[in-house]
């Protein structure tokens, strides 16, 4: 079978990226992210009720830019917050679509990336994908338990940047990722971190227990989350605004723009100066944290994503847990030619993709 163009779609809380990648993933035809209304966006009740909007929208854009939809071969979309979904690839059946839109999973707009593949491939009788969801971890059991019965931790990270840059740097290196022990750690308005052994992520530093970043509060004391959860001024959709959204720098600052930030503490402003360095430290300890399950034996740390475009960061973050291993900066990240890498393996049957 002849492969064509693959369409890939990353949704973020208030942008849709989108690409269409071609001739066998060589060329992208083109990208484009879609900026959509914040106030638009806060009118949904959940995540899954903006399918039909934001499908409207890349569909909309795809003819603008006089893309012909009979060129594809398949759609692939960001993987979203489903408990029991494996690292690697999944075709989109309905099962999966819907479990993707149920109100039972953390709400995080990764979980439309499936949900817009299905619906843009599946009237076209193309396949959707899904590629490296942000829960598809493989915790070791050791991991799981978090000190409460019943609750086991799941991880949520940023997983498909995280292999993509694993796999970068090794080839840099001349090395295979699943041969290597890796710490990676993805920093943009969200920061997790994993722990890679045999390829696989065997531990985060997760969406809800990591560092705090731009928006996020990262883990915070128990007791001083429980006090916030029943003082009677915060409801449950303030606490998941402080979980993700107004929580971390923008919680302290009023911005989640690490320029702003730094632009601050040049002019002398030594709050920002406190705030900047405690994101830098919980995130190194989170490295020294993942480090312990990789027993010490850490080939490489990988700083990653939009923030570590930032020296002064990177920097601070080298002086707190340099002395665990060699830190490679990999700024900026490779989502979308993930995705789209994942597709075509799956097309041409070099990676059976699983079943939901
Ligand atoms: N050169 C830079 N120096 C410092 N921070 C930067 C730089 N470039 C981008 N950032 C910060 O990176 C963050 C966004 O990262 P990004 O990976 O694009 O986020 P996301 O994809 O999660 O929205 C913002 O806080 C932005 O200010
Ligand atoms: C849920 C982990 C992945 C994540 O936080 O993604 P974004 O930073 O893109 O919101």
């Amino acid at each position: 079978m002849e492969i064509k163009d693959i369409l890939v779609i990353n949704p973020g809380s208030t942008t849709t990226k989108i690409a269409v990648y071609t001739n066998q993933n060589k060329d992208v035809l083109f990208e484009e992210t879609i900026v959509h209304d914040e106030n638009k966006i806060l009118s949904f009740p959940n995540v899954a009720s903006q399918r039909e909007y934001r499908r409207e929208m890349i569909l909309q854009m795809l003819q603008e830019d006089g893309y012909d939809l009979s060129n594809l071969s398949a759609v692939v979309g960001r993987g979203g917050m489903v408990y029991d979904l494996a690292g690697g690839g999944y075709k989109v059946n309905k099962k999966l679509c819907d479990k993707l839109a149920s109100s039972t999973i953390p709400q995080h707009a990764s979980s439309l990336g499936g949900i817009l593949a299905y619906m843009i491939a599946e009237p076209l009788n193309l396949p959707a994908y899904i590629y490296d969801s942000t829960m598809g971890c493989d915790l070791l059991d050791v991991v799981k338990l978090t000190g409460i019965a019943g609750a086991e931790k799941y991880g949520a990270t940023h997983l498909l940047n995280s292999r993509a840059q694993a796999i970068k740097y090794a080839a840099s290196v001349g090395r295979d990722y699943r041969d290597m022990q890796l710490i990676v750690c993805h920093m943009g308005g969200g920061i997790t971190a994993n722990a890679w052994r045999d390829g696989k992520v065997i531990d985060t530093a997760a969406y809800d227990d990591g560092p705090m970043a731009p928006e996020r509060s990262g883990g915070v004391p128990l007791l001083l989350f429980k006090k916030l959860c029943f003082d009677g001024r915060h409801t449950e959709k303030d606490m998941e605004d402080l979980i993700s959204g107004k929580g971390g720098l923008y919680s302290y600052l009023g911005t989640k723009d690490c320029l702003e930030v730094e632009k601050r503490i040049e002019s002398g402003d030594e709050y920002a100066k406190l705030v900047y360095e405690a994101m830098a430290l919980q995130v190194a300890k989170s490295v020294a944290g993942l480090s312990c399950v990789l027993k010490g034996k850490v080939d490489v740390i990988i700083l990653t994503g939009g923030i570590a475009r930032s020296k002064m960061l990177t920097d601070m973050i080298a002086e707190y847990c340099g002395h665990i291993g060699k830190i490679e900066v990999m700024a900026g990240e490779g989502e979308m030619e993930a995705l789209a890498g994942g597709a075509l393996r799956m097309l041409q049957g070099e990676e059976i993709a699983k079943e939901y």
